[in-house]
């Protein structure tokens, strides 16, 4: 089945949209009041809306939504020394009172907030209980919330119902859950300005014109006769308006992919060069072990850190040798070189006071020359200038050329790191303009769904030169709208909605 927030083109059978049941007041206030069992969308859902794992939160919030969510509050809600339930909520409010049993018995003492449909996250019922955070006060209340009837909330629950009740388009539900997962401040300031909107205007219009050329046809193929010629130019220009609506927005899609899923930077290098002290100072902590000796690093060890607002993930690696008998330290070095193949970027450290020698071209003949990708995305890291001089291992000039910088650095004292983290934002975000500026970029889901609207209009193009029959037209035309309909949500199949809110956390 398919949800449709308008009108759409001929797509799977459609689901009206639906609408909260609530009844709101001009002054914000309701009545509690109770609405028959309902099925499906009329549930009221109940969940845990902060955060339940890793450390204790001091208050926990559960979240009720939906047209029993002001009943069901007003039964486990009391108020005053008498312990009334609540009889008239007024919307936005704070009350204090007590979380109850069924016979009056305080499980917690709380706060209250109701939202009254439609002005609410949701825009249906919503109540909010503020209860001592743990894991016990939460589970007695969400308990006392099901036994009056709420059903317990599928993952992205809320934020769904917020878009099907036409509060947030799907691409501002989408950046909900970017915001939340965020893990730089640029992530979070693209993702909030997403949430804003935006995104869906241009893809709505490119949308619009792909319905409308389609109504246009499909009006020829029905009653040819009695009407005037087909304006054929007028249909090519309005379709590359559309083309050209959607490149623009692909523009976006680089940045937003660096910023939603970061990149993966693997230290390379031979054993004992420093590219352990490296990693601990790049992320300022003692992450990886440091020691004189050669082959301190076993295995792969991850930190992370923020490069131009685009969250790293630093590899530090085993130091590569080929003369070793120690079976772990073969495991390891071969960690490495699988570490060095999927990595997005390579920092090969050398080490200034031995030079370039013939192991570090090995390294580099073996992890990066051999290696399609690692080309143009590797940077030279001469370490240890702070005891030699910079330009000691520098290696000849095609090694050099390989590399997209050459940075000299001490890891000890810090020296020039500011550079080489230059260096790694440059290598990381190329051609991308400016990864920190606070304007929305699309998914990779959207980037997906718009370039199959762009090569359907690609094929438009290409049936109109070739004077394929009128509907050969129609078929690329109904997939490019179907396509940029599942990014605004205004043609969106069921599946791909489960697929979206599937990653939310539960109560978002
Ligand atoms: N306690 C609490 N804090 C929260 C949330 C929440 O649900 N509860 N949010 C959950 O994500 C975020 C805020 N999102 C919200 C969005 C809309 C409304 C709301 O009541 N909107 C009404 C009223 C607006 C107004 O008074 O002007 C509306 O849009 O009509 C509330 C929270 C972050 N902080
Ligand atoms: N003087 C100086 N010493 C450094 C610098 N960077 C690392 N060292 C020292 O070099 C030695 C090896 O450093 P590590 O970071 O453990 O080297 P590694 O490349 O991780 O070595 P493996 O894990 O064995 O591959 C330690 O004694 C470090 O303190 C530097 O910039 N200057
Ligand atoms: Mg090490």
């Amino acid at each position: 089945m398919a949800t449709s927030t308008a009108s759409s083109t001929a797509t799977p059978t459609r689901r009206p949209k639906v609408r909260a049941r609530g009844r709101p007041r001009r002054d914000g206030r309701a009545t509690a009041r109770a609405v028959g069992p309902g099925g499906g969308d009329a549930d009221t859902i109940v969940g845990v809306a902060t955060a339940t794992a890793g450390a204790v939160g001091g208050v926990a919030i559960v979240r009720l939504s939906g047209p029993n969510a002001l009943t069901i509050a007003s039964d486990v809600f009391a108020v005053g020394r008498g312990g009334k339930g609540v009889e008239t909520w007024e919307s936005h409010r704070a009350t204090y009172g007590r979380v109850t049993e069924a016979d009056g018995r305080a499980i917690d003492e709380a706060i209250a907030i109701a939202f009254i449909a439609p002005r609410s996250y949701t825009a249906e019922d919503v109540v909010e209980l503020h209860c001592h955070g743990g894991a016990v006060c939460v589970q007695r209340t969400l308990m006392r919330c099901r036994e009056l009837g709420a059903r317990t909330a599928r993952r992205g629950e809320f934020t769904l119902r917020a878009f099907l009740n036409g509060r947030l388009d799907l691409a501002q539900a989408e950046a909900v859950h970017a915001l939340v997962s965020a893990r730089t401040t640029a992530g979070a300031d693209s993702a909030l300005a997403a949430m804003r909107g935006g995104l869906t205007t241009p893809v709505s219009e490119a949308r619009r014109t792909c319905v409308d050329l389609l109504a246009e046809l499909e009006a020829r193929l029905d009653f040819d006769d009695e009407m005037v010629p087909l304006d054929v130019e007028a249909i090519e220009r309005k379709a590359s308006e559309a083309r050209e609506k959607i490149r623009e927005v692909l523009q976006t899609a680089k940045r937003g992919a660096l910023l939603e899923t970061g990149v993966t930077v693997a230290i390379l290098g031979r054993p004992n060069v420093g590219k352990s002290r490296l990693l601990n100072a790049l992320t300022r902590s003692e992450r990886s072990i440091v020691t004189s000796r050669e082959g301190t690093t076993r295995d792969v060890v991850e930190a992370s850190m923020n490069v131009a607002g685009i969250p790293v993930v630093l590899l530090d690696t085993a130091g590569i040798r080929s003369e070793t008998d120690d079976e772990v330290e073969q495991i390891g070095v071969e960690r490495s070189r699988a570490a060095a193949a999927g990595a997005d970027v390579v920092a090969l450290v050398v080490d200034a006071s031995r030079g370039w020698v013939s192991e570090d071209y090995d390294i580099w003949k073996s992890e990066i020359a051999a290696n399609e990708r690692a080309r143009g995305a590797a940077i030279l890291v001469i370490n240890k200038t702070d005891v030699a001089d910079a330009e000691n291992a520098t290696p000849p000039a095609d090694v050099v050329d390989s590399f997209s910088d050459v940075v000299r650095i001490s890891a000890a004292t810090g020296d020039n790191l500011v550079e080489l983290e230059r260096a790694l934002a440059r290598c990381i975000t190329g051609d991308v303009v400016n990864t920190e500026s606070e304007s929305w970029a699309v998914n990779q889901r959207q980037a997906e769904a718009l370039h199959v609207a762009l090569d359907s209009l690609d094929r438009l193009r290409d049936t109109i030169d070739a004077d394929m029959p009128l509907d050969f037209w129609t078929i690329d035309l109904r997939e490019a709208a179907f396509a940029l309909g599942t990014v605004t949500g205004e043609d969106v199949t069921e599946d791909v909605l489960d697929t979206i809110f599937e990653r939310f956390c539960i109560g978002k």
